[in-house]
């Protein structure tokens, strides 16, 4: 069958899932020399085997507001691919939550996992829950009721689930005692744990930290470092924050921070101080990022609005960016912007931050450009490193797990680009080399273990 029918057969297969059909489409380019070339990958249909998960939950989450009121909400778990190791991904809680946005993110996840080189099977999961707004008591008996149900589905070599958009600490924390209480049993079932009960030093940190890893090597290539680099940073989440930590012990000046209200710009530059203030406004008060101008009034705010056609974050001067918020959130334009205004390198932090149009521009210039999968993955491959620690009863130090993190975002990196040249691309076209790297090793293992 010709790689066009394969995908026009996934596409017919799944109408209605345009983010799912998105992120398919983004991987077919790079697909389709390595599909040309070797015919056992067609053989063994493994396109068509990917794009399928293994498994779809989806179940009712009922909860009592803090005034008695009943709501009920949907929540899922997708098992993508269990080829390479127990499925593993993220839980989000966010109103936009559904099976494309989910199916989308595990099949992301999938090439991710694999371009760890750690033992990760993929999936995804979360609920159509939006947190903003909510008491602790509200979120805590959101998060037993989710778990009356996915706790059935997990375990530490089936489903290991953690965190995403609307579920960090205090949600895992919920997520795991209500895990705990069901099985009766303490075991490494869920990652981003706090460090105090059974979690991994550097698990907050590692996607933001990696991102930045994965830059400088990136940054590299050209011999050259993030030192006195101007940073545009979008989110004010896990990512962001740790992303912008990152870019101020390396020598650069992130100069903005969004949520989904607007954005914040400030020309001198984002200290450490002024993180500080950030991440009091998002992981305490819960507030929302204009607060920023309270305490720091020389910074700009500007309101997102409804009818604007592009984002005047990615149209500001600046040498690298770095969206880190949620997908599809730089579109044609906002691409156009960056370019035209010169910027050198964009990493996503975000998964698919980036619309297929938005790609198709820094595809066709000179930037650099490294997709999520490859430079976000510094969080995944904590999680499995948080997960080795639990099952052989250690914690280990700060110091080595964060140099652990940097040794696999350089092989990350290196993967990529041999990837890349070995497929006769550009070496520095991470997009053709994340794609392909992941894609291969995913690909013999589901040969190997044979169709089952
Ligand atoms: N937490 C992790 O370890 C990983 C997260 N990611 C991805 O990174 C991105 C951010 O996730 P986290 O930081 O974990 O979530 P988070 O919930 O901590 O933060 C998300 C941030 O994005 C902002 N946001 C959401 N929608 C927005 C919009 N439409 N416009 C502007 N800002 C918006 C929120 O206000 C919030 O500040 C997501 O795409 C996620 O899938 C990727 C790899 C790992
Ligand atoms: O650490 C994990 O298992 C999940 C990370 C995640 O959801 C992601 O990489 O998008």
């Amino acid at each position: 069958m010709s790689v066009d029918k394969i995908i026009s057969n996934i596409k017919e297969r799944n109408p209605h899932q345009p983010e799912f059909i998105q992120s398919v489409d983004e991987v077919i380019e790079s697909l389709t020399p390595v599909l040309e070339k070797k015919d056992i990958f067609r053989k063994y249909k493994i396109l068509e085997r990917l794009t399928e998960p293994e498994r779809l939950i989806s179940f009712r989450v009922n909860w009592l507001d803090d005034n008695g009121e009943i709501h009920v909400n949907r929540g899922y778990r997708v098992q993508m691919n269990s080829a390479l190791g127990p499925f593993k991904g993220g839980l989000r809680f966010h109103p936009s939550v559904n099976y494309s946005i989910l199916k989308f993110l595990a099949f992301e996840q999938t090439f991710k996992n694999a371009l760890t080189g750690m033992p990760l099977g993929s999936g995804k999961g979360g609920a159509d829950f939006n947190p903003k707004g909510k008491s602790d008591e509200e979120i805590m008996r959101f998060c037993q009721n989710f778990m009356n149900e996915l706790f059935r589905h997990m375990g530490q070599f089936t489903d290991i689930p953690a965190g995403d958009i609307g579920v960090g600490n205090r949600e895992i924390g919920f997520l795991f005692g209500q895990y705990k209480k069901l099985r009766n049993e303490f075991a490494g079932v869920i990652t981003g744990k706090n460090v105090r009960w059974g979690g991994s030093w550097v698990r907050t940190e590692a996607t933001g930290f990696g991102l930045i890893y994965f830059a400088c090597n990136m940054l590299s290539t050209q011999n050259d470092s993030l030192e006195g680099k101007n940073c545009l940073v979008s989110g004010a989440g896990n990512v962001a924050q740790h992303a912008i930590e990152k870019i101020i012990e390396m020598g650069g000046k992130p100069l903005t921070v969004s949520d989904s209200s607007g954005f914040i710009y400030d020309e001198e530059g984002i200290d450490k101080d002024k993180l500080k203030v950030i991440m009091k406004i998002k992981n305490e008060d819960r507030g929302r990022i204009k607060e920023y101008l309270e305490h720091y009034s020389n910074a700009e705010y500007h309101e997102n609005k409804d009818d604007e056609d592009y984002n005047p974050l990615w149209d500001i001067k600046a040498d690298c960016a770095f969206p880190c918020a949620t997908q599809n959130e730089i579109n044609k334009k906002d691409a156009e912007n960056l370019v035209n205004n010169n910027i050198m390198l964009i990493a996503e932090g975000a998964n698919m931050p980036v619309t297929k149009e938005g790609v198709q521009v820094f595809q066709d210039s000179d930037v650099m450009y490294a997709q999520g999968k490859a430079s976000n993955a510094g969080g995944v491959a904590v999680s499995s490193i948080e997960m080795t620690q639990n099952r052989m009863g250690e914690s280990w130090s700060r110091e080595k797990v964060n140099k652990q993190l940097m040794n696999i975002m350089n092989t990350i990196h290196k993967d990529c680009t041999k990837a890349a040249e070995e497929y006769g691309f550009k070496k520095t076209n991470y997009v053709h080399g994340a794609n392909i790297a992941g894609f291969t090793r995913v690909a013999h293992a589901m040969i190997e273990q044979g169709l089952t």
